[in-house]
């Protein structure tokens, strides 16, 4: 026996489609990429994978694609659980500003540091910035501690795993199918853990939108039964994690 997880990134947001750094802005999806939710639920459907429950961040983008995607496969009246702790990785400074323009100004080197090194996290964001979450009623309850100001990769696996262990392996362990749908950086993190990707290996692994990546794992120990897991669509997955790396040279 195995236990069943779904990872789904969010379908293309507005930000997506004007390549700005997004992290925790609450954009909204495009219509293409509520395209992409619905044709996530759809290939959900034809796979004969059935959500019992999802897990979402606590930002639109998530909440909606899985919303589109399970109304497609006939899950909408699954139970749901949200939290912080699923959130994009916090871009710091970079939120709000131009994937290309930013290459342009620093230079490929700085760019690809801030962007997929591990451990080095942008530059803070300054306190009232309009790209900020200090007045987001969503975060209300958040220790001001706990509020992210920038992240690096580390920071949002070692904020996500409390998540993982206390508010998804139960389901896991319950036998349920469980659909997480969330971010290219949240997602990444939870990759790393359950693969056991290496630092220097992390920086090249890239999570498309809309595709959702099935994972088999041990029952007893889970780890993943198949390493990196099976997209539901393999071509078109690796096609969209391609274009998701060529980010900003362009
Ligand atoms: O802008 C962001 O928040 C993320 C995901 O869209 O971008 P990147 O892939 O550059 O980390």
């Amino acid at each position: 026996m195995s236990a069943t997880l779904i990872l789904l990134r969010h379908g293309e947001s507005e930000w997506n489609a004007k390549n700005l750094f997004t992290g925790w802005v609450d954009v909204k999806l495009t219509a293409k990429g509520e395209d992409e939710a619905r044709r996530g639920g759809s290939l959900l459907t034809e796979a004969g994978l059935l959500p019992d429950v999802l897990h979402t961040s606590l930002q639109r983008r998530a909440i909606n694609t899985a919303e589109l995607a399970l109304a497609e496969a006939g899950r909408s009246w699954i139970p749901v659980k949200r939290h912080w702790r699923l959130n994009e990785r916090h871009y710091g400074a970079l939120q709000g500003k131009n994937k290309a323009e930013t290459l342009e100004q620093y230079g490929e080197e700085q760019f690809m540091t801030w962007r997929r090194s591990y451990d080095t996290p942008p530059p803070e964001i300054e306190p009232g910035s309009e790209f900020g979450q200090d007045a987001d009623p969503r975060y209300a309850d958040l220790p001001p501690e706990l509020m992210p100001r920038t992240e690096c990769l580390k920071d949002v696996l070692e904020r996500m795993l409390p998540y993982w262990y206390d508010g998804i392996v139960p389901d896991l362990n319950a036998g349920r199918t469980v659909l997480v749908a969330a971010h290219g950086n949240s997602l990444r993190a939870l990759v790393k853990h359950l693969d056991g990707i290496s630092d220097e290996e992390i920086v090249s692994l890239n999570i498309p939108t809309g595709m959702p990546l099935k994972y088999e794992l041990d029952e007893n120990t889970l780890q993943p039964l198949v390493k990196g897991g099976e997209y539901l669509d393999p071509e078109a997955a690796a096609e969209a994690a391609a274009a998701v790396a060529a980010q900003g040279k362009k």
